[in-house]
């Protein structure tokens, strides 16, 4: 059947709608991978939100048991430009027209992709909507960009610990990607992952080595109420902040964010790391940043810088064994080039890997 994807701006696009027949309404964003199309459509990060893939091909190598990032499905849409029916691999078990009909998530196929981002890399992200009938159509306002508080649905609702290692990790859930959590397990952690309101004292009562705040979908202003929690954490306990809560650390201790025009999502996204001046390739899925100025007199210095566009890719603190990144160390997908990162973090979890990580 046919479906439409109307922009907040009234261009219109057709395409194929595969799936149930039904109206959509979200953000739209774009995502520059040529693969990883699963993990995209389990991340927390992307809740609400429409994906467009500028990579031509999707859904060739089908949908396996392995890549999801959380148990469910979490974006509103996706929109392709040639959709593969059939999924060629030898882990594939279903073909992703199957799995989002499952799902009942729109999939939109043979629609023009690369008018669609241009679109957004000059207006910016906005909403849309897809539809079946794009007469009378009504975008709905009450819902602001950015404003949505989405955190609360994605995030967990009980303490679970996974895994048996010696370092004890609390993981601040705002939406984590279960790549994180495998990153964790694998430097021998045991990860106790708690909602992402919980207090000081529920945290201090796990006597965790370290702290990890995860990704996750949204504004980070959003969660005001959590800062001063956040902050008396970081003071407190070795701590490591991917994306959202990189975000969040910095806004706790008096940094401010900012919306990028069309945000950053991909898989080869430059990085340089301002200490070593190495390069990394990261992968990236995130609308705000922290503001460079901002960062006067919070104790903070930014330790990675993009090398797209100079945004602030990562901070370090002066005083307390705190460090952030915007980018996925974790990848999934992408380059697993700054993997070691939670190596160093878990080296900062004693003295001695304090000095190094500060040397
Ligand atoms: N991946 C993330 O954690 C995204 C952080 C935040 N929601 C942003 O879009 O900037």
């Amino acid at each position: 059947m046919k479906g439409y994807v109307v922009l907040e701006n009234g261009e219109m696009f057709e395409g194929v709608l595969h799936g149930k027949e039904k109206e959509v309404h979200g953000e739209i964003v774009f995502f520059t991978g040529m693969s990883g199309y699963q993990e995209v459509l389990s991340d927390p990060s992307f809740k609400g939100q429409m994906v467009v893939f500028t990579y031509p091909l999707i859904g060739n190598y089908g949908v396996n048991e392995v890549d999801f990032e959380s148990i469910t499905p979490q974006v509103n849409a996706l929109l392709v430009s040639e959709l593969s029916n059939e999924g060629y691999h030898y882990e594939s078990c279903s073909s992703l027209e199957s799995y989002c009909e499952k799902h009942s998530i729109p999939l939109v196929s043979g629609i023009d992709t690369r008018a669609i981002v241009k679109r957004i890399r000059e207006q910016g992200d906005m909403r849309a909507i897809i539809t079946t009938d794009p007469t009378n159509l009504s975008f709905n306002q009450s819902i602001p960009l950015g404003q949505q508080e989405v955190v609360p649905e994605v995030s967990t609702k009980t303490i679970n610990t996974y895994g048996s290692g010696d370092h004890h990790i609390v993981m601040v859930d705002f939406g984590y990607k279960k790549s994180i959590l495998d990153s964790l397990l694998e430097q021998g952690c045991r990860v106790s992952l708690v909602p992402y309101d919980t207090t000081f004292e529920t945290i201090q009562s796990l006597q965790p080595d370290g702290v990890m705040y995860s990704n996750g979908p949204g504004n980070p202003k959003k969660l005001q109420e959590l800062l001063p929690t956040i902050k008396k954490v970081a003071m407190s306990y070795p701590t490591m902040g991917i994306c959202l809560g990189h975000q969040l650390l910095a806004l706790a201790f008096g940094a401010d964010t900012e919306k990028l025009t069309f945000g950053h999502r991909g898989a080869n996204q430059p990085v340089i790391d301002l200490t070593t001046n190495k390069v990394y390739m990261t992968s990236q899925n995130h609308s705000y940043v922290v503001n460079e100025e901002s960062l006067e007199g919070t104790g903070f210095k930014a330790k990675f810088m993009n090398i797209n566009d100079s945004s602030i890719e990562g901070l370090i603190h002066k005083q307390y064994p705190v460090f952030t990144v915007q980018f996925h160390p974790e990848a999934h997908p992408g380059p697993s080039d700054s993997e070691q990162l939670f190596f160093t973090f878990i080296e900062m979890l004693s003295n001695k890997g304090r000095e190094k990580a500060y040397a």
